[in-house]
């Protein structure tokens, strides 16, 4: 089968299947995160309390862990749904914000991963390098870096981790310690919209949730994420604009525009 033709499949699985994707994610992008979820066929919980964590993972199917807006009390809930998650065997997807910025964002990352063993990780190139070089330092949540400089701290990670570790930027790149892919597809706008890469991890728990290939689903979300990404970048003038097409972008991504994104790879 044809590339695009499996992840023409797996997003025909997300929008038939609609499931249901757990979110402890932070507060800047609760909404954004929803409603690119909701856009792709899938659908979204935000839940944080830690009694109520365990029975929300018990009737997921993907649970994604964003530390953006940590607390002491929400990395306890973080790894409590983990562990059930685990338990469950429905895919864990992590995002590490601000790995690297401080030391408490460091260390907590760390534990989560020690903890929850995500099945995908998915940062920019300073948190991926800051999570297995603790003297790099990031700027807040941004990254500093171009993703390449990262692929050796990514194979480390993964390889270290038994799991999948994305790096976005302005070429994606997903390793499982071994094999590397790479997506190019994106648009320099995105990375002026607020938990862009938010709705990356978001997006990649949909994917995982549909498909038992852990690496192809990381694959297929970042390549959506990617083709999403330039449909919405000409059709805006700025930022707010860009925000607004990529939840249409998504919610109408066909299966012409995924052939015509992807024939030049095939
Ligand atoms: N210059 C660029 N060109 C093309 N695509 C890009 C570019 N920068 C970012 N992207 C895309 O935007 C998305 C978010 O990636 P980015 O690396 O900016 O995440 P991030 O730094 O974690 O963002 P945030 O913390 O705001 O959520 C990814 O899908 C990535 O491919
Ligand atoms: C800006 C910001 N600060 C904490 S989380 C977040 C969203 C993008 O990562
Ligand atoms: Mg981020």
């Amino acid at each position: 089968m044809k590339m695009s033709n499996k992840l023409i499949e797996n997003l025909s699985a997300i929008r038939e299947q609609a499931p249901l994707v757990h979110n402890i994610t932070n507060f800047v992008v609760m909404n954004t995160t929803a409603n690119a979820l909701l856009a792709i066929g899938a659908s979204p919980v935000m839940a944080h309390a830690l009694h109520e964590v365990k029975d929300m993972v018990n009737i997921a199917s993907a649970l994604v862990i964003n530390m953006g807006t940590l607390s002491e009390e929400w990395v306890e809930s973080m790894i409590v749904a983990g562990e059930k998650a685990r338990e469950r065997k429905i895919p864990v997807v992590f995002d590490p914000v601000g790995a690297g910025a401080t030391p408490y964002r460091t260390s907590s990352a760390l534990r989560i991963i020690e903890t929850c063993k995500p099945n995908i990780i998915r940062g920019n190139a300073s948190e991926i390098m800051a999570l297995v070089d603790q003297t790099m330092l990031t700027k807040g949540v941004d990254s500093s870096v171009a993703a390449d400089v990262a692929l050796e701290s990514a194979k480390i990670l993964a390889s270290g981790n038994n799991c999948v570790v994305v790096i976005s930027g302005e070429i994606d790149f997903i390793t499982d310690g071994i094999k590397v892919e790479s997506v190019g597809f994106g648009d320099q706008l995105m990375a002026r919209v607020t938990g862009m890469g938010c709705t990356a991890t978001a997006v990649l728990g949909a994917f995982a949730a549909t498909n038992p290939n852990t690496f192809q689903a990381a694959v297929f979300g970042m390549m959506v994420m990617g083709i999403t990404g330039e449909c919405a970048a000409s059709k805006s003038i700025g930022p707010g604009s860009m925000q607004m097409h990529f939840i249409d972008c998504l919610y109408s991504l066909s299966e012409i525009e995924i052939e015509k994104a992807t024939c030049i790879l095939q």
